[in-house]
């Protein structure tokens, strides 16, 4: 056998080089790069490894963890999961900042490869600096936090089991229904050690990523319930994006007059102008959607995981009379609800389907379109909402009174109204820049509002809806199109949470626009506190003696170094959005925003939460009465 005698850390990185996948006929190295933040754990072997030879990788010092792992993360989802960046760590608390990011990949099924150092496999030293030494067991380290938010893990304490465990590793990651984070922990001696490993081990190695075909059984079945349904409706999710369905889904939605709704994640498959594209679904979903759903007898839901939140999918429906027929790669996703479960690839499904439904046509007849333009009037009110001093009826009604937000309008100097800034943003941008988002109120507002003309430009991370994860994934936007504007769509409360990564991208010239809403608190935490009859605790960002914060963001990033603008009204926003976009470096546009001016929840957006069920308010007990009327309809499971 023909052996070379290298480090764990120096294989890994041979391996990591020689990783290609195949998709559709094209074939590319599937690992772009590696961010790092280097510690005592992994700057001597990985750090070594890659500095006497990275090969083709590219090299991306983080300034957190989580933020690094967020970017990889943002750049794996823009890329479809057809390419990745690997994150590598020391050990200990540098580990533990990946938990966060794990859990992000783990629930929107992306695959990152997380390469955090371990403790001393030998055990000289122990304890080593960093190791947490649980009492009960000496072989617990930080990393086994990263075992439940991780679809591979595994830890290296002998460099010869890196082999077996990096090929699990990477035909996880190259799995379309099973793609997430895969773990791979390495003792921080073993990095270090060398092996006689075998060549071949290094040999270039083509990861197929083949459309799984639906079986003729279910594709009759599929076309048994299409056709026995009056009103079908298609639930887009995010599945639609990776298997590339825009055509296929267009063709099949056009012939039959099947009406569409949006995920978070599915948002942009389908251009938001395409005739039968009714928007955003369930809690944060439009009124045209909803609606629809209300009315159909039969979902299909397409490469979704049918979250309660994205889709209302307990509480939105008909379950006496409504069936669902759900085409997904993951076998567990297409169980959900008891749908007639197809377990396929989009695309490949909805080719085949279209000729199978030939004479069919459903019953929403101009529905469709009157829905459509009932809404684009609801949208069209909601760009113009302008604030008044006198008698101002917020979107979000009844919580703060109008001297309140008289008090709101002085402190922050503004009268500018969310869903006002963010449509002229809409108007402003080019539409095939690409924004991004994840957590607070503007993921709402986004997934009824926001229209994407060009696809994969709407990119949400709704999965985990994860603060921090909005500015650090912008930067992993830019690596994956370096030649579109980024913009990221952030609150306030994300924003303070982790922005780390903008200076990884001005350190980098990687461009990125960060459009700040700062509406100084947790708003849409506040909403629902609110809603559910509590008082407004603890969600406002005031001082000890109750002054509202005022914080100058636009100063924090022109430190960072990026060119940054205060805009409070339309006018000062499209001035700064233009000169941004001429701009070579990084910029930051901070818009002080009145609270309660995003959008409110339309027909069936409810959703099950932890309601006191005694209380010494009644409003609270009365949100808790509604919640035992709305169970009575709910699916159980
Ligand atoms: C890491 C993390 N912690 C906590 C939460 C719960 N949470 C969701 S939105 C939110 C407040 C967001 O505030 P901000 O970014 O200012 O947006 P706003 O709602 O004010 O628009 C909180 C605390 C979360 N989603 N992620
Ligand atoms: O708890 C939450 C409520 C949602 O409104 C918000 O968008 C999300 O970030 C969240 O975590
Ligand atoms: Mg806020």
């Amino acid at each position: 056998m023909e052996t070379v005698r290298l480090t764990t850390a120096q294989a890994l990185i041979k391996f990591l080089n020689q990783q290609y996948v195949h998709i559709d006929g094209d074939e590319f190295p599937f690992v772009e790069g590696i961010f790092n933040i280097f510690g005592h754990g992994n700057v001597l072997g990985f750090g070594q490894a890659l500095e006497q030879d990275p090969g083709h990788l590219k090299i991306i010092q983080g300034k957190n963890e989580q933020g690094m792992a967020h970017a990889a993360i943002a750049y794996s989802k823009q890329m479809l999961r057809k390419k990745i960046y690997a994150v590598t760590t020391s050990s200990g608390p540098g580990s533990a900042n990946l938990v966060t990011a794990a859990g992000t990949a783990l629930a929107n099924n992306i695959p990152v490869l997380l390469l955090p150092a371990d403790t001393y496999a030998t055990r000289q030293p122990d304890p080593v600096l960093q190791q947490v030494e649980q009492e009960h067991s000496i072989a617990i380290t930080t990393n086994d936090a990263l075992k439940p938010l991780s679809r591979y893990w595994d830890r290296i304490t002998r460099p010869e089991q890196l082999m077996s465990s990096l090929i699990r590793a990477f035909e996880v990651m190259t799995d379309p229904a099973k793609a997430g984070p895969a773990t791979v922990c390495i003792s921080q001696d073993v990095e270090g050690e060398a092996f006689d490993y075998d060549v071949k081990f290094f040999e270039k190695r083509v990861h197929y990523i083949d459309r799984k075909l639906p079986t003729e059984r279910e594709l009759n079945g599929a076309t048994e319930l299409i056709k026995a349904s009056k009103k079908p409706l298609i639930v887009v999710g995010g599945g639609v994006k990776y298997s590339e369905a825009r055509e296929s889904l267009i063709e099949f939605s056009e012939r039959y007059n099947i009406p569409l709704v949006e995920t978070q994640a599915g948002k942009s498959a389908v251009e938001s102008s395409f005739i039968n594209n009714l928007g955003g679904l369930g809690i944060t979903g439009t009124q045209a959607a909803n609606k629809a759903a209300l009315q159909a007898d039969l979902i299909i839901g397409v490469g979704t995981r049918f979250t309660d939140f994205a889709t209302a999918s307990k509480t939105l429906f008909n379950f006496e009379t409504t069936k669902f027929l759900n085409i997904n790669v993951s076998r567990m996703q297409a169980y959900k609800l008891d749908a007639f479960p197809v377990v396929a690839d989009a695309r490949t499904t909805f080719e085949a389907l279209i000729p199978m439904l030939e004479g069919y046509t459903s019953e929403f007849g101009d529905l469709i379109t009157e829905l459509k333009e009932e809404w684009l009037i609801e949208r069209d009110r909601l760009s113009k909402v302008t604030f008044n001093r006198e008698n101002f009826d917020p979107e979000i009604k009844n919580h703060f009174s109008q001297e309140k937000l008289n008090e709101y309008a002085d402190a922050l100097n503004t009268e500018l109204a969310q869903t006002t800034a963010l449509l002229a943003i809409n108007d402003t941008i080019e539409p095939d820049s690409i924004i991004i988002c994840a957590a607070g109120s503007l993921p709402g507002d986004l997934q009824r509002l926001w229209h994407s003309e060009v696809p994969n430009t709407y990119h949400l991370e709704y999965g985990y809806s994860c603060m921090g994860y909005e500015v650090s994934g912008t930067l992993g936007l830019k690596l994956a199109d370096p030649t579109k504007e980024v913009y990221t769509i952030v609150g306030d409360g994300s924003f303070l949470m982790l922005h780390s990564e903008f200076i990884t991208a001005i350190q980098y010239n990687k461009k990125i626009n960060v459009l700040l809403f700062d509406n100084s608190g947790y708003g849409c935490i506040n909403n629902l506190q609110m809603d559910s009859g509590n008082g407004s605790f603890n969600c406002e960002f005031r001082t000890d003696d109750n002054q509202i914060m005022n914080i100058d963001y636009a100063k924090v990033a022109e430190g960072y170094g990026a060119k940054a603008y205060r805009a409070n009204t339309v006018e000062e926003l499209k001035t700064a959005l233009e000169d941004a976009k001429n701009q070579d470096r990084s910029t930051l546009i901070e818009m002080k925003v009145l609270p309660k001016t995003m959008t409110d929840g339309y027909d069936g957006s409810w959703w099950n939460l932890g309601f006191p069920e005694v209380s010494n308010q009644e409003g609270v007990q009365k949100t808790f009465e509604l919640k035992q009327q709305k169970l009575k309809n709910a699916k159980q499971y």
